[in-house]
């Protein structure tokens, strides 16, 4: 038997139940020692909340969606945990409802630290009975990966459905998947003991599926290199797709395509840090750091550059220099052209109409008011909403309420008392089409005066 640490990744679409499925594992008399991994859409970390048990260790990674940015983090997370590896049995790890896990079961067969000390026992993928038709309606990319790539798949919710539908839907599935094992469940109550221990993940299956399986993906499309002698630079950029683009610079001893590549793997876990915010007309000082261009309010913006002897600079930038007529030019303003440069596998996309909302207020709300806005809100908006959740306190009750949604289904219940701590009431709210700055106005009117 190998002596590889296994790793469970819990998938499926938003509020499927992965969350429930993970407090049923953390909750169920079975010896294992459990770390666990969440990876939220939203900025703020909710998950933690509501997990229960609190004697496991929970990491959280909160700046993005696992299948790209993340992919450095969560390397550099399984690397921490390998250090405290006496004090667990096996990792589950929970991804965001939009990922992809395509990438994330990619990570612990191209990556060679993580492969040495981990091996993937299996992908969970919890459907929603109730909601799924309509996001495979959709053909939500995220979703169908999540099916293909699973080794089970519970049907889960299914208190929602009839049985017809859920034979169905059953069929449906089974045509995108014949090998996974298929398990109908309410609450997630699917045996455990055969979704842990599944004894590796069918690699070749995976390879079948998508034969670029093992390319590795990067959060960056370009990089390209100069040779520049000692002077001042700048990278000039007009707006692009983003606001906000990640940059990296780096050093680097021969100017080729090859040594693009091999650079390409060793900045990647900079990449998903969350780097320097950086503005017209500053300068970029650090090598091998992550600055996030600021490019919005002008037309052009310029980001400097000071070289004391001549380098290789290598740069390596989210999106390609076409998207932002990026341009590098000298001091006399002459345009200087790279002498190698490669065009990244970035290739999975995410559906941009689906954004996270996250607020976070302190103080109380009204019990009626909110409870009244909320299920107003779903109603008017419940189609656009594919998850709401949030962690907040009410005037005169001493516990915080957990609250959840999916699409129009909303539920709530006590949860932990605040004591002596002021309540701060954190909310996410997933979907399309969400206006933050209305959301936010209408939440700070719910709050108790
Ligand atoms: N009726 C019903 N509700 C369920 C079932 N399983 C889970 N839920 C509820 O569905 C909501 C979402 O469940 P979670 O376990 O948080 O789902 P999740 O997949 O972790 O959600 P995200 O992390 O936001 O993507 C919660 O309110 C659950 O209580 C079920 O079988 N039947």
């Amino acid at each position: 038997m190998s002596n590889k640490i296994p790793v469970t990744v819990l998938t499926g679409f938003l509020g499927s139940g992965k969350t429930t499925l993970l407090n049923r594992i953390l909750s169920e008399e079975h010896g294992l020692r459990i770390a666990v991994i969440e990876n939220e859409f939203g900025e703020i970390g909710i998950d933690q909340d509501l997990v229960i048990n609190a004697n496991e260790e929970i990491f959280e990674m909160n700046n993005g969606c696992i299948c790209c940015t993340v992919r450095g983090d969560l390397i550099r997370i399984l690397a921490e945990l390998a250090e405290r590896k006496d004090k667990f049995d096996r990792v589950i790890l929970e991804t965001t409802g939009m990922a992809d896990p395509g990438p994330v079961a990619q990570t612990f067969f191209v990556d060679p630290s993580i492969s040495e000390l981990y091996e993937l026992d299996g992908i969970i993928t919890l459907v929603d009975a109730k909601h799924i038709s309509a996001h495979l309606d959709d053909s939500t990319d995220e979703v169908m990966a999540q099916v293909a790539f699973a080794d089970r798949i519970i049907l889960n919710k299914a208190d929602l459905v009839s049985k017809q539908d859920m034979l169905s839907l059953k069929k449906r599935l089974q045509d995108m998947n014949q090998m996974a094992g298929f398990y109908s469940a309410t609450m997630a109550d699917a045996p455990i003991s055969e979704l842990l221990d599944i004894g590796g993940f069918n690699l070749q299956r995976a390879m079948e599926m998508k034969p670029s399986f093992l390319e590795p993906e990067y959060p960056f499309e370009w990089g390209g290199i100069w040779q520049l002698p000692a002077g001042q630079y700048r990278f000039q950029l007009a707006n692009g797709p983003d606001p906000d683009m990640a940059f990296l610079l780096s050093d680097v001893s021969q100017n080729t395509v090859a040594s693009v590549l091999e650079l390409a793997e060793s900045v990647f876990v900079e990449f998903s840090k969350e780097g320097e915010a950086v503005s017209h007309q500053q300068t970029l000082v650090d090598i091998e750091k992550c600055y996030r261009l600021q490019l919005k309010g002008r037309n052009q913006y310029d980001f400097l550059l000071e070289l004391t002897e001549t380098t290789h600079i290598a740069v390596f930038s989210q999106h390609t220099p076409e998207e932002f007529e990026m341009l590098l030019l000298n001091q006399d303003d002459k345009v200087l052209t790279p002498i190698a440069e490669h065009f990244f596998n970035a290739e999975h996309e995410h559906n941009d109409a689906v954004t996270s909302v996250s607020i976070e207020l302190s103080g109380r709300f009204d019990g009626d008011i909110i409870n009244a806005w909320l299920s107003m809100f779903l109603q008017e908006k419940g189609a656009d909403i594919y998850r709401m959740k949030g962690v907040f306190g009410i005037q005169d009750e001493e516990h915080r309420i957990v609250y959840q949604g999916v699409h129009m289904l909303l539920g709530a219940q006590f949860g932990e008392p605040w004591g002596d701590e002021i309540a701060t009431n954190r909310m996410v709210f997933i979907g399309k089409n969400l206006d933050e700055d209305y959301i936010r106005f209408a939440l700070e009117k719910c709050l108790y005066k």
